[in-house]
C-alpha cells in the first residue's frame, strides 16, 4: 500500500520543525529519510505513526487519511520501530513480540496457532529465538532493537516506519536488519544516519535539512559530493560500490569543506 505525506507542517513553540513536507512511498518500496541531527526526521515520522499530530498537511495510507481513522485501524496499518518504543516493563521477549498482534486481537484473547507461529518465525528470522524467555530489561541494546523489530513485523502492517533501527547494532546485525526491509512485505519509511547503509538498503532517499525536503531520488541521484558538503558540512568522496554500484561515501578526517 502507498504512503503519501502531503504538505506536512509541524510547529512547536513558534518554531517550524517540519515545513511543507511532501513525499510518497510506493507500495513495497523502501525509502530512507536522511539528514543532519535536528533536521526534523523523527518529528515527520512521529506524524506517520500518530505519536504527534501535525499542524498542517495529511498522511495517507492508500486512500485513507490516517488522522481520521480509529486508532485501532491505524495501528493495524502502520507499525513503528522507534527509539522511544523501548519497553520498560519487565516482560519476556516472547511477550513483547506477541504485543505486535494487539491491534488485531480482541481484549485479552489468547494468540491462536497462526499468531504463535508468526511470532516464532519473526524471532527466528531476527536471531532472538534463544532469548524468548528472557526479560527484556536484561537484554543488550542490540538485542532489544531486534525484539522491537520482531514486534513490528508480527503486526503485519501495510506500512513500517523505523527510526534509526540500526542504532546499537554491531555491523553484522546492521546489515542483517536492513536486509530484512526489502521484500519484507510492508512499504517502508526508515530514518538512517549511515549514508552508506542507506544507499545499500533503500530504493530512494529523501533528504531533510532544517525541516525542509532538499533532495529526493535514487541513492545515486541524491548522494553527491555537493549535497553531502552542503547539507552535512562534510567533504566526502563518492565511489560506486565495486559489487553493487551503490554510491558509497569515503570520508577524510583531515579535510573540511
Ligand atoms: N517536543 C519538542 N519541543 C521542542 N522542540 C522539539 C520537540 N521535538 C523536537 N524538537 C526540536 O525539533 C528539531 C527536530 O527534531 P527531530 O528529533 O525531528 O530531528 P531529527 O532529524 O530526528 O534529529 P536526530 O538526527 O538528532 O535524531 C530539533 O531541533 C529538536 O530539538
Amino acid at each position: 500500500m502507498e504512503l503519501r505525506i502531503e504538505g506536512l507542517g509541524v510547529d512547536i513553540d513558534g518554531r517550524s520543525l517540519v515545513h511543507d513536507l511532501s513525499l510518497d512511498v510506493r507500495g513495497g518500496e523502501v525509502v530512507g529519510l536522511v539528514g543532519p541531527n535536528g533536521s526534523g526526521k523523527s518529528t515527520a515520522l512521529r506524524c506517520v505513526y500518530r505519536a504527534l499530530r501535525q499542524d498542517r498537511g495529511t498522511v495517507r495510507v492508500g486512500a485513507d487519511d490516517i488522522g481520521r481513522l480509529p486508532m485501532r485501524r491505524s495501528a493495524q496499518l502502520v507499525a513503528a520501530m522507534t527509539q522511544d518504543g523501548a519497553v520498560d516493563l519487565d516482560f519476556t521477549v516472547e511477550e513483547v513480540v506477541a504485543l505486535g498482534r494487539a491491534p488485531h486481537q480482541r481484549g485479552n484473547q489468547a494468540l491462536g496457532e497462526r499468531e504463535r507461529a508468526l511470532c516464532a518465525r519473526a524471532m527466528e528470522r531476527l536471531g532472538i529465538h534463544h532469548l524468548a524467555g528472557r526479560g527484556v530489561l536484561t537484554l543488550s541494546g542490540g538485542e532489544r532493537q531486534r525484539v522491537l523489530l520482531a514486534r513490528a513485523l508480527v503486526q503485519e502492517p501495510e506500512i513500517l516506519v523505523l527510526d534509526e533501527p540500526t542504532n546499537h547494532l554491531d555491523v553484522r546485525h546492521q546489515v542483517e536488519v536492513l536486509s530484512h526491509l526489502r521484500g519484507a512485505g510492508p512499504t517502508v519509511l526508515v530514518v538512517l544516519h549511515d549514508l552508506n547503509l542507506a544507499a545499500a538498503a533503500c530504493d530512494r532517499l529523501c533528504v531533510l535539512s532544517q525541516g525542509r525536503l532538499v533532495a529526493s531520488g535514487t541513492p545515486s541521484e541524491v548522494l553527491t559530493e555537493e549535497l553531502v558538503a552542503e547539507v552535512f558540512g562534510v567533504r566526502a568522496t563518492v565511489v560506486p560500490h565495486p559489487l553493487t554500484g551503490d554510491p558509497q561515501l569515503l570520508y577524510s578526517l583531515h579535510h573540511t569543506p
